[in-house]
């Protein structure tokens, strides 16, 4: 920490924000193994929430990779610059009144509480996107296991790098076994019920 640096306020705040959008901001993230379906739940809850008047935006591993986060790779020192970036992202989504939804495998869990960490209490809702490797592997939307399995890619989530399952996750959505529209109910549910709208 540069202690040359001061810390700027607004005049505007995010409560102000908020109030102003009619509901929280809050930031959603969805850890699990590729293919588990992170961005599949993120885009569709993103469709219902957007359908009920709330502003949100995605924040997506892969595509966070094609520009801010260009300069890294799949090193456990890499994946927690990563994490790191896209909980600072999210946390100004967050200020902005924004309810932010992250997908991004995010193995590691102290990379994972350290993100929690920046956030209040109640606005960091971290789900687990829970599916066995098996089917993620036979899914593989985008040929990536069958690279990993021939050496292609080195460091591979599941395959030669690991994948620290959340302990104590806020929601568990387990993809091999429930409909995604069952899922994004349950979402909107959780987030309902824990004070989305109540501004
Ligand atoms: N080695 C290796 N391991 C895992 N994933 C890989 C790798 N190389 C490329 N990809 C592709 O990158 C996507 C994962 O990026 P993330 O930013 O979510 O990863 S991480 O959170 O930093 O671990 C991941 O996207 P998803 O399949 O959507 O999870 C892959 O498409
Ligand atoms: N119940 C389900 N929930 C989410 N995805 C599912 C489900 N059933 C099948 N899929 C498929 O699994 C794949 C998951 O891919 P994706 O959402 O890109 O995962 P990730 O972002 O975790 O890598 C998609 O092709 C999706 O259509």
């Amino acid at each position: 920490m540069n202690k040359n640096i001061t810390k700027h306020y607004g005049l505007i705040s995010k409560e102000d924000r908020q109030r102003k959008n009619g509901h929280k901001s809050k930031i959603v993230w969805f850890t699990g193994l590729s293919g588990s379906g992170k961005s599949t739940l993120a885009v569709h809850l993103e469709r219902e929430l957007f359908a009920r008047g709330v502003n949100t935006y995605i924040l997506d591993g892969d595509n966070m990779r094609l520009g801010l986060n260009k300069d890294l790779k799949f090193s456990k020192e890499d994946r927690k610059e990563n994490i790191r970036r896209l909980s600072e992202v999210g946390k100004l989504f967050v200020d902005a009144g924004i309810v932010v939804l992250v997908s991004a495998i995010s193995p590691f869990k102290k990379d994972r509480d350290e993100a929690r960490k920046i956030f209040k209490t109640d606005e960091f809702i971290e789900v687990y996107v829970k599916c066995s490797l098996h089917e993620c592997e036979r899914r593989d939307p985008k040929g990536l296991y069958k690279k990993a399995r021939a050496g292609l890619i080195k460091d591979f989530t599941g395959i030669s790098s690991p994948y620290e399952p959340p302990e104590y996750p806020d929601l568990i959505l387990e993809t091999d076994k429930e409909s995604i529209k069952n899922m994004v109910t349950r979402l909107i549910d959780y987030l309902v019920d824990n004070g989305l709208f109540e501004v």
